[in-house]
């Protein structure tokens, strides 16, 4: 075990004095919102509707959810953060929030998602809600992120069930369709990841964390980058190609994932020298998230335009 929060002491010179940013900053935001949309991208796009009060319940239990389980993730994480720069300045390794009440806001956060999803839509989605708070939280921070280069790989799942959640609160059931939105982030989660991870190497390699890129080196991580970024090219047109999706989410997905791929294309080809200011990377790493809030919002307004009959 690389790092647990027992091991975390904040010092004397950083007195504990809490303010409510300081908690909204373990629930990590930027990630929350993109969670959420694509929560309520899969709950639009779904077959049928949601009484609205029911749809905001879900939507709220899904962010309780990814907050909170982004606050576990910084609970157990900190005395790691501690030691990387890009997280140094984080609640906790800044001494701004007690590990105990980040512990116990986590936990208060994802008690409430599991409940409120549980009761106001059912205990199906609230199901799926609890395996990717586990997935988070257990599976990827607690035991594959300290041990393996393939830990995003698998961990990537955490991220990829909010569609799948919200589209099983509006129908009940899971398809094709749910599966396939799980599947597009799930393989989209690697090139996001180490795109960033290529321009963060020397932290995670300083901190012992088998990022890809410290243990297999940038030439592997980067062809690995361009092999996922062109698998996702087949992979999010799926729903057009399989009937499930229409055609301006059809040719929508292949220039929105075209261009994703066109931007892994320098990222898998090239060396980086010492000095290398890792462009190509940081332009990809920016792009995978508006790409991502792009194809799902896609997504829906292809649904809209289905339902009323604009396009077949
Ligand atoms: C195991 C999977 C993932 C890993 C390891 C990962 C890692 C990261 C890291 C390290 C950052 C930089 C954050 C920072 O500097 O604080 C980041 C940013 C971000 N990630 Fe991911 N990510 C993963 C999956 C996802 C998923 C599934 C989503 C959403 C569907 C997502 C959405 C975002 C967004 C929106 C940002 C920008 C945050 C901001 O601007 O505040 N990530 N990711
Ligand atoms: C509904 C629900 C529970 C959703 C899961 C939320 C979610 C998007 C998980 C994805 C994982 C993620 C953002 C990892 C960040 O990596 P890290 O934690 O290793 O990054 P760090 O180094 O910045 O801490």
């Amino acid at each position: 075990m690389t790092s647990t929060t027992t091991l975390f002491t904040p010092t004397a010179a950083t007195p504990m004095s809490s303010h409510w940013r300081d908690f909204l900053a373990l629930a990590k935001p930027g990630v929350v919102r993109l969670v959420v949309f694509t929560g309520l991208c899969g709950m639009l796009a779904a077959p049928g509707s949601i009484n609205p009060v029911l749809g905001f319940a879900a939507i709220l239990s899904i962010a309780l959810a990814a907050g909170g389980a982004a606050a576990f993730n910084q609970w157990y994480e900190a005395d790691l953060d501690s030691r990387m720069k890009r997280t140094a300045r984080r609640p906790i390794p800044a001494g701004r929030v007690a590990p105990k009440d980040a512990r116990d806001f986590a936990a208060l956060l994802c008690g409430a998602s599991v409940l409120v999803m549980g009761l106001a839509i059912g205990w199906l989605a609230a199901s799926i809600l609890v395996v990717s708070i586990f997935y988070y939280v257990v599976v990827y921070t607690m035991w594959l992120k300290p041990r393996t280069p393939q830990n995003i790989v698998i961990g990537g799942g955490a991220g990829a069930f909010p569609p799948l959640i919200g589209w099983v609160a509006v129908t009940g059931d899971i398809t094709l369709t749910p599966i396939l939105l799980f599947a597009i982030i799930f393989f989209w989660t690697p090139p996001h990841f180490w795109a960033l991870a290529m321009f963060v190497k020397s932290d995670y390699a300083k901190a012992g964390i088998p990022m890809m890129p410290v243990v297999r080196g940038e030439r592997a991580t980067r062809w690995q980058i361009l092999a996922y970024a062109l698998f996702m090219v087949p992979l999010a047109a799926a729903p057009w190609y399989l009937g499930t999706a229409g055609i301006v989410y059809g040719v929508a997905s292949l220039v929105l994932t075209g261009m994703f791929a066109l931007l892994a294309v320098p990222v898998g080809l090239r060396t980086s020298g010492a000095q290398d200011t890792m462009k190509p990377e940081k332009r990809l790493f920016a792009y995978s998230i508006i790409y991502l809030f792009a194809l799902f919002g896609v997504l829906v307004i292809d649904r809209v335009l289905q339902d009323a009959g604009v396009i077949g």
